[in-house]
């Protein structure tokens, strides 16, 4: 995706298709406020709102030339488990927050030779309708979790809930998250609940208004 047209073609083609603006947001991977706008933008929606008039603040980072491809995706893995690298030896167990971060979490998995977990987050919950209540889960068909030091692996930070909401979630399944790592942090956080963040790109606003400043 090149451009912010692109953006809004593409959410007005999943919106026609019956997407949920949650859902949209997942597969355009923006947040649901920048989904909602880019609908309304494509006259899919509805009346828009009034943090239209100037449009959200976020900014989508399209990974796709990473993603499409085993072989890069190979290498970019092997950057995030360097920047793990630091933390010891001891962890022997990666978990990727779905869906992104799992293909990212299978190759840094495999270049630290840990253990593959999946969690899919609260975000999958949700609906139109709802506030994204209901519970995260982690997939029965990777590695478990009680008792074990573990890695947490994403594409992107955006607000930093969905990370925040990981970490929870393996502690309270008897886990020790001991690191985060990610594609791309636009939030520049350092570490999460005490477990620090480390990201091969920080996106660094410049020049930002008064508004963006207090985000
Ligand atoms: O810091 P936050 O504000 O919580 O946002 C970051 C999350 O948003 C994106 O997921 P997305 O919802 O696009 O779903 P996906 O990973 O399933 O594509 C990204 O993959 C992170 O999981």
């Amino acid at each position: 995706m090149k451009n912010i047209d692109d953006l809004v073609d593409s959410a007005a083609d999943l919106a026609e298709r019956g997407l949920s603006k949650g859902e949209i947001a997942d597969e355009l991977n923006v947040s649901r406020e920048t989904a909602s706008w880019l609908v309304e933008r494509s006259g899919t929606g509805t009346t828009p709102t009034s943090t239209t008039a100037s449009g959200p603040h976020d900014i989508h980072v399209d990974w796709s030339a990473v993603g499409r491809d085993s072989n890069r995706l190979h290498h970019v893995g092997c950057a995030m488990a360097d920047l793990l690298s630091k933390q010891g030896d001891d962890v022997d167990l990666t978990i990727g927050i779905e869906k992104a971060g799992a293909p990212l979490a299978t190759t840094v998995a495999r270049e630290l030779d840990t253990d593959l977990g999946t969690y899919a987050p609260t975000k999958h919950q949700w609906d139109d309708d709802d506030s994204g209540t209901s519970d995260g889960t982690f997939s029965r068909n990777f590695a478990q979790i009680r008792g074990r030091d573990c890695y947490v692996v994403d594409d992107t930070i955006t607000s930093g809930n969905t990370m925040t909401e990981t970490v929870d979630a393996i502690r309270e399944q008897g886990g020790n998250p001991v690191a985060c790592v990610v594609l791309a942090d636009k939030r520049g956080i350092e570490d999460i609940r005490g477990v620090p963040v480390y990201s091969l790109l920080q996106v660094i606003r410049v020049g930002s208004d008064d508004e963006a400043a207090e985000e």
